[in-house]
C-alpha cells in the first residue's frame, strides 16, 4: 500500500473509531465514546504482533509493520495515558519536594535548553503526542513548533489543546511518518524528540530524516529509550524485560545505547552530549509512580496521579474497565489494553530497577555547519 493510501485509510479509521467529536473528550469519557467494532479492530492490529514470540521472524514482522502497529497502539492507549499521566507522555527525574507536574515540565525545559532553542526559532517536535511538551516549550522559549505525528487521533487532540490554550499562533501539528518526512531540506533551526524515536524500526531511518530537515549548524536533542550497557540480549531474563517493554509500549525492537549513538554518527551528526539521566544517585527514581511506593509521594496534590499509576490504582482501573466492557459502556478490547499496559508498567519498573533500561538517554547532536561531506554519509546510512 502506498504512503498516501495508508494515510487516507488511517484518517478514515480514526474518524470511525473516535467519532465526530474527535479530540474534545479525554480519558474514560473518550473511551466510552469509542466505536465498538473499530476498537476491536485497533486492539487486534496492535496485539497481533505481540504473541509472546521473540525469534527473528517475529521481530522482523514487528519491524516491517511499525507504522500501522504504532498507529493502532496509540489509538487504543491515548485515553488511558491522559487519564493516568496527563498530556506529556514521558518520564522525568524527581527532585525532593517537587510535584509531578513540575518535574515533567522541568524535563522538557532542560531538553529545550540543551537543544539551544531560542525565541522565534522554528522547531520540529518529532513524535509530538498530544502536544504537552510542545505547548510547554513554546511558552518557555517563545519558539514556534511544528509537531509531527503519525497518529490522527493525537493530532486532533494536540490541535484542540493549542486552540484552547491560545497557542495556535505558535504551533501546528501535522500527520506524517518520521521515517519519511515531507518537509523541505534545511527547514528547522532545532529539532527535538521525547521518548518517540524508539518506535522506529531502524534508528538511522529517523535520524537521517531529522538530519535532512535540520538547518546546517542546527541541533537535535533527544530523550531516547534504550537498553543500557548492562543489557545482554542473550540473557533470557534480560530479554524478557525488554520484551515486556516492547509489548506494553508498542515498540518493534528496543535497541542498545551504542546502536543509537552510532546511528547518529552514521547519519553525519556530531554527538555533543551523550548522558543517561537515569544513571544517578537520585533519592526518588524516575519509575516510582509505577511502583506504588507511597513513601515517594511528594505532596497531597499528586495523590490522584499516584493512585492511578500505582499497582493498586492500576488494578482498580482494570477492574472498572472490565466491568464497563461487560456492561457495554466501554468498547470491546479495552480490558486487553489495560492488560498490555500492565505489562508495560511491570517491564519498565524491572528495567529501571536493574538499570538495564533507560527512558532518558540524552543525546545532543549537531548537524555540521559545513554539510557537504556529511550529507553524503547520511544518504549512505539510509540506503
Ligand atoms: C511508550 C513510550 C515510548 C513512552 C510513554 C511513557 C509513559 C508516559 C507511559 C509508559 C507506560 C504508561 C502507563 C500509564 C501511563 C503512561 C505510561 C507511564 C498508565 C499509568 C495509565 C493508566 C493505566 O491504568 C495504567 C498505565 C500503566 C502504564
Ligand atoms: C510516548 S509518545 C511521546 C509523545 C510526546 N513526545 C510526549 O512526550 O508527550 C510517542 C509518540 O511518537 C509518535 N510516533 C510513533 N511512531 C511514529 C512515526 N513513525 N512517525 C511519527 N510519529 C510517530 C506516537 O504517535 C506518539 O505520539
Amino acid at each position: 500500500m502506498s504512503e498516501t493510501e495508508l494515510r487516507k485509510r488511517q484518517a478514515e479509521f480514526t474518524k470511525e473509531l473516535h467519532g465526530n467529536e474527535i479530540g474534545r473528550k479525554t480519558g474514560l469519557s473518550a473511551l466510552m465514546s469509542k466505536n465498538n467494532t473499530a476498537q476491536k479492530e485497533a486492539v487486534q492490529k496492535y496485539l497481533k504482533h505481540w504473541d509472546g514470540k521473540t525469534d527473528k521472524d517475529a521481530e522482523e514482522r514487528r519491524l516491517e509493520d511499525y507504522n500501522e502497529a504504532t498507529h493502532s497502539y496509540y489509538n487504543v492507549v491515548t485515553d488511558f495515558y491522559e487519564y493516568g499521566w496527563g498530556s506529556s507522555f514521558h518520564f522525568s527525574r524527581f527532585y525532593k519536594g517537587e510535584s509531578f507536574a513540575a518535574s515533567i515540565a522541568r524535563h522538557e525545559h532542560y531538553l529545550a535548553y540543551k537543544a539551544g532553542i531560542k525565541k522565534d526559532d522554528l522547531v520540529l517536535d518529532v513524535g509530538c503526542g498530544v502536544g504537552g511538551p510542545a505547548r510547554e516549550i513554546a511558552r518557555f522559549t517563545g519558539c514556534n513548533v511544528i509537531g509531527l505525528n503519525n497518529n490522527d487521533y493525537q493530532i486532533a487532540k494536540a490541535k484542540y489543546y493549542a486552540e484552547k490554550y491560545n497557542l495556535s499562533d505558535q504551533m501546528d501539528f501535522v500527520k506524517g511518518d518520521f521515517m519519511h518526512m515531507d518537509f523541505e531540506e534545511n527547514t528547522f533551526d532545532r529539532v527535538y524528540a521525547i521518548e518517540a524515536t524508539c518506535h522506529a524500526p531502524k534508528l538511522e531511518g529517523v535520524y537521517s530524516e531529522i538530519y535532512k530537515v535540520l538547518k546546517p549548524g542546527g541541533t537535535f536533542a533527544v530523550y531516547e529509550w534504550v537498553m543500557t550497557d548492562n543489557y545482554d540480549e542473550n540473557n533470557a531474563e534480560h530479554r524478557k524485560i525488554a520484551y515486556e517493554i516492547e509489548l506494553g509500549d508498542g515498540i518493534p525492537k528496543m535497541f542498545h545505547v551504542d546502536v543509537a549513538k552510532q546511528a547518529l554518527k552514521n547519519c553525519g551528526f556530531e554527538v555533543l552530549v551523550s548522558e543517561d539521566l537515569a544513571d544517578n544517585e537520585d533519592e526518588i527514581p524516575w519509575y516510582y509512580p509505577l511502583t506504588g511506593e507511597w513513601k515517594y509521594v511528594q505532596n497531597l496534590a499528586n495523590l490522584a496521579t499516584f493512585f492511578r499509576t500505582s499497582y493498586l490504582g492500576r488494578q482498580f482501573t482494570t477492574t472498572m474497565v472490565s466491568l464497563m466492557e461487560r456492561f457495554g459502556l466501554a468498547p470491546e478490547g479495552s480490558k486487553e489494553v489495560t492488560a498490555a499496559l500492565e505489562n508495560a508498567a511491570v517491564g519498565l519498573v524491572a528495567g529501571g530497577r536493574s538499570k538495564l533500561f533507560t527512558p532518558m538517554m540524552l543525546f545532543v547532536a549537531k548537524k555540521p555547519a559545513e554539510v557537504e561531506a556529511s550529507t553524503k554519509t547520511s544518504k549512505k546510512a539510509t540506503q
